[in-house]
């Protein structure tokens, strides 16, 4: 069954209170979108495996620990999933980045596909798909066949907020799929946005609204 994680960290949680704030602009909403990612990231990290190697210092021989696991992928749902990229980028370097285009249609809530390129080695990879909102869950279960379709095995979710529905459409449909969010909000509205949320986060993002 599929584990749901909600980082209740303080610096996540403020950053999340100016983040939701309407006054809040698309330069400061970039930068925290990714200072939250790169936090999320931080935490979400904890169980990777390591190993002990042997590393001189300029005094003695240290024996000191390296990643050991698998290797890693990044893969944003565009658009608002690019925003938390830079982010987790900063802490894992290494890591892939795969890109799933697909946006929602407004009248239907459907996803719509329109971008796919994923690196080649998708199975020896630990992927975590990126997109900041996870609403209806339509786009998240679309976006987690479509890597399985390809290939991968070994997949997590992460999202800065999500309504009980998306998680459970998401959780229902991808029992394997680990789910890290910041927030779990109380609902969606009629339109299928979050409630409260933060709005439409590609348009915050990107200042198209
Ligand atoms: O859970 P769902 O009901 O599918 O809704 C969530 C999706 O909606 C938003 O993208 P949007 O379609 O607005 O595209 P954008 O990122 O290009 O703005 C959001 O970034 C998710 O991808
Ligand atoms: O609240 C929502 C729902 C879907 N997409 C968004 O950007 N915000
Ligand atoms: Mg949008």
């Amino acid at each position: 069954m599929a584990r749901v994680h909600v980082f209740d960290h303080p610096l996540i949680q403020h950053k999340l209170t100016i983040l939701r704030d309407r006054r809040t602009g698309p330069k400061e909403f970039r930068e925290l979108v990714n200072e939250i990612a790169m936090l999320m990231a931080y935490e979400m990290t904890r169980d990777l495996p390591t190993e002990e190697v042997e590393v001189e210092t300029p005094i003695a021989v240290a024996r000191s620990r390296v990643l050991a696991g698998r290797k890693l992928g990044l893969i944003p749902i565009l658009r608002a999933g690019l925003g938390m990229v830079e982010g987790m980028l900063r802490l894992i370097p290494a890591a892939k980045v795969g890109h799933i285009g697909v946006y929602r249609d407004p009248a239907t809530l459907e996803p719509v596909e329109y971008y796919v390129k994923l690196p080649p080695d998708l199975p020896e990879r630990d992927l975590f798909l990126l997109d900041p909102m996870l609403a209806t869950g339509g786009s998240a279960v679309w976006a987690v066949d479509a890597v399985k379709r390809r290939g991968g095995t070994h997949v997590r979710f992460v999202s800065l907020i999500a309504a009980p529905e998306g998680i459970r459409r998401l959780t229902d449909a991808h029992p394997d799929v680990d789910v890290y969010v910041a927030a779990v909000d109380e609902r969606l509205d009629e339109h299928g946005y979050i409630v409260p949320g933060l709005g439409d986060a590609g348009d915050r993002l990107f200042g198209t609204k």
